[in-house]
């Protein structure tokens, strides 16, 4: 069996009457990239300050290397965290930010200078001990902030929004870097954020949360290409979300017509969601389309348009082509079986986490 480096089991947080985290249970491996994901104030920062030990826990077990952890300070656990706002003394340079940690162990001189310039190589700032903290960039603070963290030598880094105060170029270029950097290290990351496209680009493991629960976790393609709801389905990417009917197994219908498709388990005639991403629709002629659809809209994007048509049933679809197609023009709309994804409809919650119980105990 996998060794785990962080286990949650039943673990609520409450403040008050008001609960924050309800029952959450997972298990982490070591030396993975997590992406907890969800929307503002759906729990993940308040995942990382118990991971952390920054928070109690109301109840449950929190376990690092199989261990409870519950009543073990944030400081005597081999966790660091990295914060959005760097959390960096503007009076220290860089170096002695860097040292602040090994100083208060007491590390001998020696071992702080090696330590400290072996973690500015880490993030790639390796002459830059002497400079002041007002003298660094955003991404270079933010570089600073995490060599600060790995000099403690974690065994998990917890990191909360760390990218999101830089510009978009810099943001991207400090996404691959942290992915490289982890893997180089190999310790675990738990990161946090509530951009979709960040969380797919970096993680090996997304957890995507609403209201304090974990709604799915899984890769990125997992997720991406098998939303367990609506509400995943909605917030990772874009999709078309269409009402329909399941025929037999691996066989659904909707916007008037049956098609091939490759899930199955549900009931038949069971009324179900079909999720299909707009990159996964392609535009072709009306008489050779599954689909006839007629065009309301139509967006230049750069690299592809973004066109919304609507069928016979008056479905809005979206889709994005590199075709280029006229305004109130019919139009055929063809996708592959293995585009077409299916989802319960209307599961009520108690339904939905019954299932999510079943198909993580799977
Ligand atoms: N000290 C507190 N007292 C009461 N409620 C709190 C406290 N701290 C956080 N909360 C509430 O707990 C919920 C979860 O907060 P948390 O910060 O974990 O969310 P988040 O997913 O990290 O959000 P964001 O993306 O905005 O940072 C929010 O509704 C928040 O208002």
């Amino acid at each position: 069996m996998v060794e785990s480096i962080i286990t949650f089991r039943n673990v609520t947080k409450k403040y008050k009457d008001t609960v924050i985290l309800e029952n959450i249970s997972f298990k982490l491996e070591k030396g993975k990239f997590y992406t907890l994901l969800g929307p503002s104030g759906c729990g993940k920062t308040t995942t990382l300050s118990l991971i952390a030990g920054f928070m109690e826990e109301s109840s449950g077990d929190i376990l690092m290397n199989e261990q409870k952890i519950n009543h073990i300070p944030a400081n005597k656990r081999k966790i660091n965290t990295v914060f959005q706002d760097y959390a960096l003394f503007p009076h220290l340079n860089v170096f002695d930010n860097i040292a602040f940690g090994l100083k208060i162990k007491k590390k001998s001189k020696k071992e702080i200078k090696e330590k400290v310039n072996e973690a500015l190589k880490m993030v790639r700032l390796p002459d830059f001990g002497d400079r002041e903290i007002s003298e660094m960039s955003g991404g270079q603070k933010q570089r600073v902030a995490i060599a600060r963290a790995l000099v403690n030598e974690p065994e998990v880094l917890l990191l909360d929004e760390p990218l999101s105060a830089l510009d978009m170029k810099l943001r991207k270029e400090m996404q691959y870097e942290l992915r490289e950097l982890q893997k180089r290290l190999g310790i675990t990351f738990i990161f946090v954020t509530h951009d979709q496209e960040e969380a797919l680009a970096m993680s090996d493991e997304i957890f995507v949360m609403n209201h304090g629960k974990i709604i799915q976790r899984g890769t990125p393609t997992a997720i991406y290409d098998e939303p367990l709801n609506r509400f995943v389905a909605d917030f990772i990417g874009e999709s078309n979300i269409v009402e329909g009917t399941m025929m037999a197994d691996e066989q659904v219908k909707f916007a008037g017509k049956t098609f091939e498709c490759v899930d199955g388990g549900m009931e038949e005639n069971e009324p179900i969601e079909v999720v299909l991403r707009p990159e996964d629709i392609e535009v072709t002629t009306a008489q050779k389309g599954k689909v006839v659809g007629t065009v309301i809209s139509q967006l230049f994007r750069g690299v592809h348009y973004e066109i919304v048509c609507t069928d016979i049933d008056g479905n809005e679809w979206k889709i994005r082509s590199t075709k280029k197609v006229k305004v109130g023009a019919n139009v055929g709309l063809d996708f592959d079986p293995e585009a077409i994804h299916i989802m319960r409809f209307n599961e009520t919650e108690t339904e939905f986490y019954q299932r999510l119980e079943n198909y993580q105990g799977s």
